[in-house]
């Protein structure tokens, strides 16, 4: 999906929907908004396009449930709200997608979910079983057990990375913006709404630096690598002011409301998106110059002799960071090695891997296969 009379032709599209415009200002969920997204989702599905909702706002229900005025700053507080509040919050989008004749599904999903190969598979296959029953998913980050460590962190990566696993034509985020401005549009009065624009453009990541709202989680920042994420796998983005009238049917019609986020990279093979959409690096390996030009060419493994050095500790098998000897990120990939053993062969020749671990393995340290260019 390039422009915006490309979106009339989507099939799969993830809507996530963000704290800002999900609440009535924190006093609770916006009843009424929450109608008028499902009405509009109803006439998408009616169309023959799956829809699948990334929803946030459980915390901030959950304060409004417990009687809290303040967002606690206690992890285990946080939880606890997140739990009441993902009640009332499936609650109330299965009234309203049942008023329109659907049904809906609660999906809880921790990062480990999606790091773990197999249960990246396992969800991917109950969402589309859900949507080949025309069942709604509704998802969100399954925050009672989400810690520091097992976190996504915020609903606009999240989505971005269901759109990847579903292979959606695109992600909607609707926020409390009317989109993607040149600089905070709450710091500066001055700023510009951007109307399309290719999702890998430097200065994006200078107009995203300001914080998110009070409610919100991520900001800019978060939907800039979403939509980055989303790009992966050829999915477009579109960030909007979710609370305008017929939003998203307007935006599935072409009109030109909020900022399209144009994908520039061909989509990579689902295999290498579940490897970058995979948060959970466990150490670098420092490629030598010759190495790092050469990997950059697509379709190159990463052999013992480019390694200059290894960082951190890690098994084989699990994901690594390839860096150059500026310290900046080229790839991603899985390693054939351990730390210790990558340790021991680097800068040899892959002949004489048997002699220096006492095993013959693969030749290479990062076979091509596991390798996505960043
Ligand atoms: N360049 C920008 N354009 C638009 N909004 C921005 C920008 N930079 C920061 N923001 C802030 O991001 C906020 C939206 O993010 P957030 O509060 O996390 O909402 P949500 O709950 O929808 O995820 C806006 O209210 C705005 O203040
Ligand atoms: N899981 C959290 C979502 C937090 C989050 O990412 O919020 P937002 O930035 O509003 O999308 C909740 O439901 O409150």
């Amino acid at each position: 999906m390039k422009s915006r009379v490309d979106l009339k032709r989507a099939k799969c599209c993830v809507i996530k929907i963000g704290s800002a415009v999900l609440t009535n200002n924190g006093q609770g969920l916006n009843r009424s908004a929450i109608n008028h997204w499902v009405a509009q989702i109803s006439q998408l599905k009616a169309r023959g396009i799956d829809v699948i909702i990334v929803s946030s706002g459980s915390v901030a229900e959950g304060m409004v449930r417990l009687g809290w005025s303040a967002r606690p700053h206690a992890l285990q507080e946080l939880q606890a709200a997140a739990s009441v509040g993902q009640m009332g919050l499936i609650q109330a989008y299965e009234q309203s997608f049942q008023a329109e004749g659907y049904k809906t599904a609660q999906v809880l999903l921790t990062h480990d979910d999606l790091a773990n190969r197999t249960r990246y598979l396992n969800a991917r296959a109950t969402i589309k079983t859900l949507l080949d029953f025309s069942v709604v998913p509704i998802i969100n980050e399954n925050d009672v057990v989400a810690n520091e460590e097992l976190r996504v962190g915020d609903n606009d990566t999240l989505a971005a990375i269901i759109a990847n696993l579903m292979s959606a034509d695109l992600l909607m985020i609707l926020t409390d913006q009317d989109g993607f401005f040149d600089s905070d549009p709450r710091v500066n009065s001055a700023a510009a709404l951007l109307n399309e624009v290719g999702v890998d453009e430097e200065f994006l990541d200078q107009a995203a630096s300001g914080g998110s709202g009070t409610l919100g989680r991520g900001g800019m920042q978060t939907k800039l690598t979403a939509a980055r994420i989303a790009s992966r796998s050829g999915t477009a983005t579109i960030i909007a002011p979710g609370l305008r009238q017929n939003v998203i049917l307007s935006l599935i019609d072409g009109q030109a409301i909020g900022t399209l986020l144009i994908p520039n990279e061909a989509p990579v093979s689902a295999r290498k998106r579940w490897l970058t959409a995979h948060l959970d690096v466990k150490g670098r390996v420092v490629l030598d110059v010759g190495a790092a030009q050469a990997i950059k060419r697509s379709g190159v493994s990463l052999l013992p002799i480019g390694v200059v050095a290894v960082n951190g500790e890690f098994a084989r098998g699990e994901l690594v960071v390839c860096v150059n000897e500026s310290s900046e990120e080229l790839a991603r990939g899985l390693v054939n090695y351990s730390s210790t053993d990558i340790d021991k062969i680097k800068q040899n020749n892959s002949s004489e891997i048997e002699r220096l671990l006492g095993y013959v393995g693969e030749s290479e340290v990062i076979h091509r296969d596991n390798l996505v260019l960043l």
